[in-house]
């Protein structure tokens, strides 16, 4: 029986932690460090999980009045997402350096001797915390490059894409879902609050080869490309249904499970895009991948899209293979119309 038939096979209800251990069993010369890494990602998930469900009250609401390195304004629950998830890691040992959308240079977080290095987005569809809308986690872990027992730098985490060794999500929606890959397929699992426990209820996650559904901002649509104008047409005579909650890890999630396309391109606001390269589009572009979908920067996949520096951004057009693929055709003819 091969890895993913004993996956398939595992009874729905096993707690991640089980998984974790399972997967590790998998792997002999796996040493541990990863599955707790990923046990301290869980841990924070359901403390933050715990701050969400607060969210109207007042200590939770609002913004603090600083802005984060893009210049947004830093929400509160930004701030205790951002807290928790530096604190989790910090304590667990595993991670010796983190970079955060709310902080503008690398997190040191003492663990010197540690493997591993995270990118992380705390608090997803920041828009959103106010209005009780699905909001969510987003992580991306490398193998660090720098000699252990030295302080990490920029190059353990400019690795490009394609160097992730985990990456996943965390959605705080109807209920809490944590999504990830270790390279090996998509699991996600939902947490049982009064149980305290995650269970895997989405073994295998394999994204539909194609969909009806397409999420984008038509607020932008002025400043689009000629090619991103005219895919969407396609999808309106097509009768495809608009999808946008401006959470992407929400509007991602859904496309995961139901099939769709979700995009960001470049506008006259964030003429590169607003989504960031290392803590938002390569994770979910390597989970999209190990499901079967496709992602590109409009030009080229999107995980090898060249890093430069930690807060890059990247236009971002993610999910079924056949809508990217149809897309990106899209704009190859546009493009050649134009020269
Ligand atoms: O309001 P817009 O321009 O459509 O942008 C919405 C997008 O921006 C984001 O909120 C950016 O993420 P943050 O909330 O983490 O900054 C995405 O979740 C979402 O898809
Ligand atoms: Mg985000
Ligand atoms: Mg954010």
């Amino acid at each position: 029986m091969t890895f993913l038939d004993e996956t398939i096979a595992l009874p729905v209800g096993v707690t991640l932690d089980r998984f974790i251990k399972r997967n590790q069993e998998a792997f002999p010369f796996a040493t541990g460090e990863l599955s707790q890494l990923l046990r301290d990602i869980a841990l924070a998930a359901k403390i933050v999980n715990r701050e969400i469900n607060k969210a109207g009250l007042v200590d939770v609401t609002g913004a603090i009045g600083t802005s984060n390195i893009q210049g947004e304004a830093q929400q509160k629950l930004d701030m205790i997402a951002h807290i928790r998830f530096m604190r989790a890691l910090r304590n667990g040992g595993e991670v010796a350096g983190i970079v955060s959308e709310e902080e503008e240079n690398i997190v040191l977080t003492g663990n010197d001797e540690a493997k591993y290095v995270v990118a992380i987005d705390p608090l997803d569809g920041s828009s959103n915390i106010d209005v009780n809308v699905s909001i969510g986690t987003i992580f991306s872990i490398y193998r660090r490059l720098s000699a252990q027992g030295t302080k990490v730098n920029a190059n353990d985490f400019l690795q490009g894409g394609e160097a992730q060794v985990a990456a996943g999500y965390v959605l705080y929606g109807s209920s809490t879902v944590l999504v990830y890959t270790t390279g090996h397929g998509v699991n996600g699992f939902t947490y049982e609050s009064s149980l305290g426990e995650f269970f895997l209820s989405y073994p295998t996650i394999q994204i539909p080869e194609d969909g009806n559904l397409y999420s984008i901002n038509d607020g932008n649509m002025p400043d689009f490309p000629e090619a991103i104008l005219r895919y969407i047409d396609l999808c309106r005579n097509r009768r495809y249904s608009a999808r946008y909650i401006g959470s992407l890890v929400g509007d991602f999630h859904r496309n995961l499970l139901k099939g769709g396309i979700y995009f960001y391109p470049p506008t006259r606001k964030t003429p590169q895009g607003k989504l960031r390269l290392l803590y938002e589009c390569y994770p979910l572009a390597f989970i999209v991948e190990q499901a079967g979908g496709m992602a590109t920067d409009g030009k080229q996949r999107l995980l090898e899209v060249e890093i430069k520096n930690l807060h890059q951004r990247s236009p971002l057009c993610i999910g079924s293979s056949t809508m990217v693929k149809e897309a990106e055709q899209v704009y190859v003819e546009q493009s050649s119309m134009i020269q």
